[in-house]
């Protein structure tokens, strides 16, 4: 179990920057999740862990010891990949005793470790089945058997889940983080999928153009998001960023909507001082019948039903689609219908304020 730390690396291909000075480190027995959309380099960034790809400039550590100089089989890591990556000709077994194979490890000592992990995954029964003929669940369960049978320092899941169908999905993900606290392997896990980033992840680092934008646990990146990016990116449906404008008193005044948020939102914000951008997570915005007041009033555009919750589209003002629209997540199933005239609350507690040209969260200003 060691620590991993990038320090200022950068990695270009030709014009391309990939990942740009990149600052990051995981503690010992922790899983850290890369999470952001395609091409954001978090799989570079893996990589470069890895060892598959050089660094182009900065220091890899695992521990105190740097390791972008050392190639991928020096660096005692075991890599989970997408495709599970097995010799689809071989066993259970065979696939799981393979890195102790290579490395001169057989007979008995080998014999108690495989088994141990076979046990650990609940793949006992199957250990002389081909690997080819098992379920895609199943088989990233042997490439996870195969990471972990020779205890090695780090483990680098590159995007394990996003073969499997959803079911399999949620079962794998707590397997896969019950094993990692288990064993207390460092880990790193590459994904695009939020969710499987905050369910699976201690902490979560978002990327994007290849430039960290925020890392901490997954409360708080959706609690306070660094800044638009993040307030976008974190969440489903995702906040409601509305331009806004400060009127005085602390007062913001939006599209068809005004509020007073907690002072702390407004971080160093004097009257005046430039365009900003007001955020809300539907779940903060309250929907009333119109007598009631409220900090905005709308007509209903569209209702989502989902079960337990309905997610309503309400354009401010009169609805003639002029104004703002904005999202309000509620407990379903709900009275409200499209066409109906609602007051809106807006939870000012909750209530962010970025600035518009830096794109920054006011509060993290302070
Ligand atoms: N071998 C390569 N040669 C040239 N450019 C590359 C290479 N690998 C990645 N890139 C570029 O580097 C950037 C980051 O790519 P990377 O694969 O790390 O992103 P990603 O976030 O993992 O995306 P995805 O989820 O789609 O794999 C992209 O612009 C990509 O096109």
């Amino acid at each position: 179990m060691s620590s991993i730390a990038f320090v200022s690396v950068s990695k270009r291909y030709g014009d391309v920057d990939a990942v740009k000075a990149f600052d990051l480190s995981c503690a010992p027995g922790e899983m850290l999740a890369l999470l952001g959309p395609s091409g954001c380099g978090k799989s570079t960034t893996l990589k470069m862990a890895a060892g598959i790809e050089s660094v182009s400039s900065g220091e890899i550590y695992f521990g105190d010891r740097p390791v972008s100089g050392l190639a991928p089989g020096a660096r005692n890591i075991a890599m989970v990949f997408e495709d599970y990556a097995l010799y689809p000709r071989m066993s259970v077994w065979e696939n799981v005793a393979f890195p102790l194979k290579v490395r001169g490890i057989t007979g008995q000592p080998a014999a108690q470790r495989i088994g141990e992990v076979l046990q650990l995954l609940g793949l006992r029964q199957m250990a002389e089945q081909d690997v080819s003929g098992l379920s895609g669940g199943a088989q990233q369960r042997v490439a996870i058997g195969r990471a972990l049978v020779r205890d090695p320092e780090v483990i680098l899941f590159d995007e394990p889940l996003s073969h499997l169908d959803a079911d399999q999905k949620v079962q794998l993900r707590a397997e896969i983080k019950r094993l990692q606290k288990l064993r207390q392997v460092t880990s790193i896990l590459v994904t695009h999928d939020q969710t499987e980033a905050i369910a699976m992840a201690d902490r979560v680092a978002v990327m994007n153009h290849g430039v960290l934008q925020q890392v901490g646990a997954p409360q708080d990146l959706y609690e306070r998001p660094a800044n638009l990016f993040v307030a976008n990116f974190i969440g489903e449906p995702p906040m409601n960023l509305m331009k806004a404008a400060f009127a005085g008193g602390g007062r913001v005044v939006g599209g068809g909507w005004s509020a007073t948020p907690d002072a702390a939102r407004l971080g160093v914000l004097t009257q005046g001082e430039g365009a900003i951008i007001a955020g809300i997570r539907p779940e903060h915005v309250a929907v009333n019948p119109p007598e009631m007041p409220g900090e905005a009033q709308g007509v209903i555009v569209y209702r989502e039903p989902r079960g337990d919750a309905d997610v309503l589209t309400v354009a401010l003002g009169t609805g003639d689609g002029g104004g703002e629209k904005l999202i309000a997540e509620i407990p379903g199933p709900s009275p409200w219908r499209a066409g109906d005239r609602v007051s809106l609350g807006l939870d000012v507690k909750s209530l962010l304020i970025f600035d518009a040209a830096t794109t920054r969260n006011r509060e993290a200003l302070q």
